[in-house]
């Protein structure tokens, strides 16, 4: 059987990220991609020009509804608006317990919109991430869960301690908003903690890297593979879809999903490096 996935995300008219990033991600990797919207963001590469938000009732029957025919196996979360969808999202995810539930706790778009409100961060932390198997949050997203300031390489490994303490298995920061010459995310576990490092692209067109990565992420898990696996496999993703980008639109344009088939027979080297201590 094929496997089939869920994204609960906000849609973007731009097509970049959110929904539209996920099912692109999903039809490129070949599972079959549902979705429940939270929110509808008219939006494009400069910025979001408005957000209207789908009730907790309507977003709690849509999950319903899939669940209740899908065999979903991996689920995603991405924009979430508020503490009031999150409870209606953490509860759902309760009573059907996916197999992997990958949340990615977006909190701010690339031009600087709010896609949560800063009030729902404790929802965020006490309601829904004790229903994730895998957290995903770029270097802020880390610091606003974490409660602190992430400089260093030892603060990011500390910052992963502290969120797997809220009660998640596993968690990837991700470094796309680093400095370093490299983009290396860390992902740490009860038992291991390792980076996955790809050469940095000179781009401004990162739109949807976030929603890109982690939805590579849940199809990767779909089809059964180890955590180590997957997560190259989705950082080859992102890569070959920044890589070639499609230059569209004035601001911070979108990746291309389906740079992985143009970039065929190119060596990109995805570097794994194990880490001594997951202190
Ligand atoms: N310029 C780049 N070159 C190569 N890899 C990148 C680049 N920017 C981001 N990445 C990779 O893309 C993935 C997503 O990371 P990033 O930190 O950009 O997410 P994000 O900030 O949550 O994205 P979004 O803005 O969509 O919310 C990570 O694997 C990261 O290392
Ligand atoms: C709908 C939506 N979700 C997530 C992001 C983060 O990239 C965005 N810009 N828009």
């Amino acid at each position: 059987m094929k496997p089939q996935v869920l994204t609960i995300a906000g849609s973007d008219s731009g097509g970049g990220a959110g929904i539209q990033a996920d099912l692109k991600t999903f039809q490129e990797l070949g599972v079959f991609g549902t979705s429940v919207l939270t929110a509808i963001t008219a939006q494009n590469t400069l910025g979001v020009h408005g957000i209207e938000a789908i009730s907790t009732e309507m977003i709690t029957r849509q999950i319903d509804a899939v669940a209740d025919d899908f065999s979903i196996t991996a689920c995603k979360t991405g924009m979430l608006v508020d503490a009031e969808r999150i409870e209606a999202v953490a509860k759902a995810l309760e009573r059907y317990r996916f197999e992997h539930v990958v949340v990615d706790p977006v909190m701010v778009a690339k031009g600087g919109a709010s896609l949560l409100q800063v009030s729902a961060v404790e929802a965020l932390r006490t309601k829904l991430l004790p229903q994730a198997t895998i957290v995903t949050p770029n270097i802020p997203e880390a610091e606003v869960l974490a409660g602190m300031e992430i400089r260093t390489e030892a603060d990011r490994m500390k910052a992963a301690q502290v969120i797997r303490a809220i009660g998640v298995d596993i968690v990837i920061i991700k470094g796309g908003h680093s400095n370093d010459v490299e983009a290396v995310d860390l992902i740490v576990t009860e038992s291991e903690a390792f980076r996955v490092k790809a050469p940095r692209i000179q781009t401004k067109d990162t739109h949807g890297t976030g929603c890109t990565f982690s939805a590579a992420l849940t199809a990767e898990l779909a089809y059964g593979k180890t955590l180590r696996q997957a997560v190259v496999d989705a950082k080859r993703f992102i890569h070959q879809a920044i890589a070639h980008g499609l230059s569209i639109g004035q601001g911070h344009g979108p990746t291309n999903h389906w740079g992985h088939r143009l970039a065929k027979g190119e060596q990109i080297t995805i570097d794994v490096m194990y880490e001594t201590s997951t202190r």
